[in-house]
């Protein structure tokens, strides 16, 4: 019995196409590594796979193409080794690379039948869905969050793109609460994290996406305050590296600035006045109480540690972590910038000085201390990855593909993952694109152009204005704004001075509402850089003459819920981990779907006949 013969009789004639096809899979980590086993062992012909980072002893619980041995390794070109054993017949290319590499240019996409998904942040996922776009090509993306999961066909003028529903934005919490009224362990974990440690050790609060900084008529005499506080502890890091500066820090932000929140009684007239507490009086029960050495404490993640545990793990950290700093600023270069520690929740020494700085501040609060591990996951805003979840969603993913590869976009479905149990699965049909969405309901074409020649002046006078027939009116833009109306600073520039290059999307918004009608939509042109553009009287040559249709009018609702200018090179997501957020699940409700029980043995099996979806009850 050959390898194929259970497979060519579960797919019947898609096998074939399945053979043939040429496939790219973007992210080789949770869902990529089951997602890489389900199209090798299904027999896709070709397999490209691109992943940036190396193996982490973390990711081994789950993401099983990889063992021990391969720690550090590159998970591109391990998943490749590993996955060729199960099916020599199938080819895998592998690129230890990042996605948005110039190398992987829209011509490269174009020559992919389909591309996966399995990316763990937003920016990386906006840039495949554009480049899928661009480039004519199905994509399916994923993504999972704990127990959910979720799968979505996205194919260019006939489904919702990626970007066709807002996405939300990580949260960010009011200064004031963080650092005037926390309520919750969270907001003394964000400031421990994002004020505190910060301060002390790395960039200024000031720069933290954690926090808002807004001024506004409510806050601006405490916003004051803080300010004041924030330079009496500046002063206080001239301390820095000596034998006292831990006291002083201790004594500043858990008893001085305590007592002057003490003094503002009309804030603590509903709600629980804090209590300062004593570096003195902490010290003789650590004498009388701790036996065990810091670094002991601070290896146990599981209990909650004790009011004087935390003080001698925030002792010990303190030290630990300016230690480090002073090594660092003695091997920083002259003129080089200020050295600086970031907070990493896989840094067990930045870790236990959050943990220990968080729990000693929930003290002062009256709010509940929470334990290492707990802390951990809300600081590095981790929800556990779930090896089951990613394996149920890679195996959506291979049945979605199906129905491209077959020509039946009509029975791909929107697929929904989640603990109800009463179903597991839902699902909904493909909804055509937003017809508002400024990412796949844009016009589009290529330019030729020699980047170090042609002028941001030349494109908007010779290509916008007299060729495409824009006003004054527009704005150009790539991850920045280059020009508009009021900012013509940059007209001078060559594109390559403005870092257009091979393969730079150039965002052109009109802006011009002319009377009783709406705006063109958004144009996306792609630059294809070339020396010496051969026409003599123009020195860019397009693709082809776009038509740029205007946008719909909007309904009166509308307007909210417009989807953010991006041109999808914008780092919305910074953090290449993973964050709750990251991952945007909605909820949907169940659906009604006739269900058909069948007796298997002693289990009852639930066939769901709007999909493959089966359900063991
Ligand atoms: N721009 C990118 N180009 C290529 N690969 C990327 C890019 N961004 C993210 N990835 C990869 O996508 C994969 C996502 O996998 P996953 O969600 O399991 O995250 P992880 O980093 O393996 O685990 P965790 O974040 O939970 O520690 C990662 O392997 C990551 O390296
Ligand atoms: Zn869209």
């Amino acid at each position: 019995m050959s390898r194929e013969t259970y497979v060519t009789e579960a797919l019947g004639g898609i096998y074939e196409r399945v053979k043939a096809a040429r496939v790219l899979m973007v992210g080789a980590g949770g869902i990529g590594c089951e997602l890489l086993k389900n199209l090798v062992l299904t027999g896709f012909g070709e397999v490209h796979l691109v992943d940036l980072d190396t193996i982490d002893l973390s990711n081994l619980n789950r993401q099983f193409l990889f063992g021990h041995e391969h720690i550090k390794n590159s998970k591109a070109l391990v998943a490749r080794d590993t996955a060729s054993k199960f099916n020599p017949d199938v080819q895998l290319i592998a690129y230890h690379a990042n996605i948005k590499d110039p190398q992987f240019s829209v011509a490269w996409f174009k020559r992919f039948d389909l591309v996966f998904n399995a990316l763990d942040n937003l920016d990386a996922r906006r840039y495949v869905n554009r480049m899928c776009l661009t480039a004519e090509v199905p994509l399916i993306e994923s993504g999972t969050t704990g127990f959910n999961g979720q799968v979505q066909v996205i194919v260019k003028g006939k489904t919702e793109c990626y970007d066709c529903n807002p996405k939300e934005v990580p949260k960010s919490f009011p200064v004031c609460t963080i650092r005037t009224t926390p309520s919750q362990p969270i907001h003394c974990i964000v400031w421990a994290k994002s004020y505190l440690f910060s301060n002390l050790f790395g960039i200024d609060e000031d720069e933290s996406p954690d926090l808002d900084n807004s001024v506004n008529a409510d806050n601006a005499s405490e916003m004051e305050n803080l300010r004041r506080e924030n330079s009496e502890l500046k002063r206080i890091k001239d301390a820095f590296g000596t034998s006292e500066y831990t006291r002083l820090v201790f004594e500043k932000i858990f008893k001085v600035d305590i007592d002057r929140l003490l003094s503002m009684e009309d804030a603590w007239k509903h709600r629980k006045a804090p209590v300062p507490i004593l570096y003195e009086e902490l010290q003789q029960s650590a004498n009388a109480e701790v036996k065990k050495a810091a670094s002991k404490v601070a290896s146990d993640d599981q209990p909650v540690w004790s009011l004087v545990e935390n003080f001698v793990v925030f002792k010990d950290s303190v030290e630990r972590l300016s230690a480090r700093l002073l090594q660092l600023q003695e091997n920083s270069a002259e003129g080089s910038s200020r050295p600086a520690l970031s907070f990493d929740k896989d840094d067990d020494e930045t870790l236990n000085f959050v943990v220990a700085a968080a729990n000693l501040r929930s003290q002062v609060f009256g709010i509940e201390r929470k334990s290492k591990f707990e802390i951990k996951q809300m600081a590095g805003n981790i929800i556990p990855a779930i090896a089951t979840t990613n394996a149920v969603i890679a195996g959506v993913c291979v049945l979605q593909s199906f129905k491209i590869l077959n020509n039946d976009l009509d029975h791909a479905k929107v697929v929904f993952l989640s603990r109800r149990p009463e179903r597991i699965f839902s699902t909904e049909s493909l909804q055509p694109p937003n017809p508002r969405c400024v990412v796949c309901s844009v016009a589009r074409c290529g330019m030729e152009v020699d980047v170090s020649q042609f002028t941001l002046h030349d494109f908007v006078e010779q290509v916008l204005r007299t060729k495409l027939g824009y006003s004054e009116e527009i704005s150009v833009v790539t991850d920045k704004l280059l020009y508009d109306v009021e900012f013509d600073d940059n007209v001078d520039k060559t594109f390559k001075e403005l870092g257009i290059d091979d393969g730079t999307f150039v965002t052109i918004i009109d802006e011009e509402e002319p009377e009783g009608s709406t705006a063109r939509v958004n144009l996306e042109l792609l630059v294809y850089a070339k020396e010496g553009v051969d026409d003599v009287d123009v020195n860019y040559k397009l693709t082809k003459i776009p038509e740029i249709p205007r946008k719909p009018v909007p309904k009166p609702t509308e307007e909210a819920n417009e989807v953010p200018v991006s041109n999808g090179n914008v780092a919305v997501s910074a953090g290449l981990k993973r964050k709750a957020e990251d991952d945007d699940l909605v909820e949907v409700n169940t659906m009604d779907t006739k269900k058909s029980k069948i007796e298997t043995g002693d289990e009852h099996v639930v066939v769901v006949d709007d999909d493959e979806a089966i359900e063991i009850d």
